[in-house]
């Protein structure tokens, strides 16, 4: 038992954060040693089983995490950029793989997540999911075989709560499309139309997102030509897909060298 990886889950009240701690728990490859929130959270202080309504467990949620990573061999992290950059210093200090699932981080938090990954391991990506990285690499395989004439969009829909867009996943897929492609997605990226906007650029990637209910995370990558579509589709159902495969992460990491990685070396793809 004391030989298990000990993971430490910070957002541990957010949606993923409950998510991962029920993952943990239930996992015979890794044990649940710290859970960490941010200062004025009402989990702070408190055993985090009691918190999720059950049983205490042993674990008491802090808002120091540096104290929480010192005792573990991962950190699972899906919170906000900020906290993820200050969080990917700490884990570099601590020795410990750095599981990183928050997205909408622009490029000036990359630098500093890539700079920490120079000391540590640092997993990364804007979902976790088998099918969704397997879609990743279909689109890319698609789009490589089909010219301009077919205009790429990304549709995406999630929940009312998120609070980025276009999601990590549909940047995930816009990239594959453009890398097959050949092209710079920055180059190519239409995102947010509105009003006269005139015709569709040839060429262009385009992106949508839906927000509403509690729509877990939907994505399609559509390659319309003329007078035929292809879709390529990912339905999110239950968010323990993420949670699982973050999990899996912390344990593939546990043997690497420093260095920044995705879900694609985790799941050699
Ligand atoms: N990569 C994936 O597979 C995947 C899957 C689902 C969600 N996400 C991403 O994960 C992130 C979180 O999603 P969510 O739905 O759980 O959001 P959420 O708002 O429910 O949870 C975020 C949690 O982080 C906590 N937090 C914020 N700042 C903190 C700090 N400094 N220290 C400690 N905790 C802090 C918040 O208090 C909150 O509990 C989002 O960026 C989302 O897009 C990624
Ligand atoms: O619920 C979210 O937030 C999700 N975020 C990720 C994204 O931005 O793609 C993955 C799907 C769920």
């Amino acid at each position: 038992m004391g030989d298990m990886p000990g993971i430490v889950i910070t957002g541990a009240s957010g949606r993923m954060g409950q998510m991962l701690i029920r993952t943990v728990l239930a996992s015979d490859k890794a044990r649940l040693v710290g859970c960490v929130e941010r200062s004025g959270n009402p989990w702070v202080g408190r055993d985090v089983g009691e918190a999720m309504g059950g049983a205490a467990l042993g674990v008491v949620v802090t808002d120091d995490p540096l104290e929480a990573f010192a005792k573990a061999q991962a950190v699972i992290d899906f919170t906000t950029p900020a906290a993820t950059v200050a969080f990917a210093a700490l884990a570099a200090q601590a020795r410990a793989v750095h599981v990183i699932g928050t997205t909408g981080l622009e490029p000036e938090h990359l630098a500093k997540i890539n700079a920490a990954a120079r000391h540590a391991v640092i997993v990364r990506a804007g979902n976790m999911s088998l099918g969704v990285n397997l879609l990743v690499t279909l689109t890319k395989k698609v789009a490589q075989a089909l010219d301009a004439d077919w205009d790429i969009e990304v549709i995406e829909a999630h929940h009312n709560r998120k609070v980025d867009a276009p999601s990590g996943t549909a940047l995930m897929l816009g990239q594959a499309a453009a890398e097959g492609r050949g092209v710079d997605l920055d180059a190519v990226r239409d995102a947010g139309r509105d009003g006269i906007t005139g015709a569709r650029t040839r060429g262009d990637i385009g992106f949508s997102a839906i927000r509403g209910g509690d729509i877990v995370g939907e994505h399609d990558v559509l390659f319309a030509g003329e007078g035929e579509r292809i879709i390529l589709r990912h339905v999110a159902t239950d968010r323990s897909i993420f949670a699982r495969g973050a999990l899996r992460a912390a344990l593939w990491g546990q043997d690497k060298g420093p260095g920044a990685y995705d879900m694609m070396h985790v799941l050699g793809l």
